[in-house]
């Protein structure tokens, strides 16, 4: 992913100002910020919802304007919010999404098959959603992000409402995907400890980015001390 001044602002307030960024494959990044930094308006842009004022976007090598489509189809997001039909089966949610993807449908029943099992899930295929926990809803929000195989993984403060166990297994998910398949990812949180576990660091302040480089690095930019403490009186 290449962000090349990516400006966007609403009515006086800018909420990104004229970010350059670029993510390399195989690398799980953490994108840091307290509240109002910006990290929604940057998913925003990057899923096509909100348009920016200035400045490029490119997924893959494909350029937003030019090749939106295909750009936009090698995303995987897991959203703030969640986003399943719950009185629809696990299986036909992420059915459902292989279509909007084209995939054929042998394919699709391949893959869900596989993420049941990566996820545990196998034996709640056919169960409707609204009878999951909060937990497993999340996997399976995980698992069909990961279904069209995206270059560029986006989350949204995804761990929100979950127990450590919960937290920590998808964490572990992620970490293997990058790993195999060399894709990235962006991660959206405030929780300074989920920071700490990614391979890089953005510290995401008033739109601008006041930090950038490994969980160490980014701590001795910000003045020392933990990654927390420096998070804090940075963007105090
Ligand atoms: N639709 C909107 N209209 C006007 N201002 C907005 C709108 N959405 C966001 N903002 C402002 O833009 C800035 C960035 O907000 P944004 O929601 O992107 O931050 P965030 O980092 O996602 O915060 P949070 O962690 O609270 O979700 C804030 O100052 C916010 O008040």
């Amino acid at each position: 992913m290449r962000l090349k001044a990516l400006h966007k602002r609403y009515g006086e307030r800018v909420a990104l100002k004229s970010l350059d960024l670029t993510l390399t494959p195989g690398s799980f990044v953490a994108l840091l910020g307290p509240n109002g930094a910006g990290k929604s308006t940057l998913f925003q842009l990057l899923t096509g919802l909100f348009a920016p004022d200035a400045g490029e976007v490119e997924i893959d090598g494909l350029a937003f304007g030019r090749h939106t489509r295909q750009a936009l189809a090698r995303i995987g997001v897991v959203f703030q919010q969640m986003s399943l039909d719950l009185d629809l089966s696990v299986r036909r949610n992420l059915q459902f999404h292989a279509q909007l993807h084209g995939l054929p449908s042998a394919l699709a029943r391949q893959r869900i098959d596989d993420a049941a099992e990566t996820f545990g899930l196998t034996k709640d295929l056919q169960r409707a959603v609204r009878e999951l926990s909060g937990g497993n809803r999340r996997k399976v929000e995980l698992a069909r992000a990961l279904l069209h195989r995206p270059a560029l993984l986006l989350m949204d403060e995804p761990t929100v409402g979950l127990d450590p166990k919960s937290r920590r297994d998808l964490l572990a998910a992620i970490r293997a995907d990058v790993a195999a398949r060399h894709s990235s990812v962006l991660w959206a949180t405030h929780l300074v400890e989920e920071a700490q576990a990614a391979d890089r660091v953005l510290v995401l302040h008033k739109g601008v980015l006041l930090a950038d480089g490994t969980p160490a690095a980014v701590t001795e930019q910000l003045g020392g001390g933990s990654l927390e403490e420096a998070f804090v009186k940075a963007t105090a």
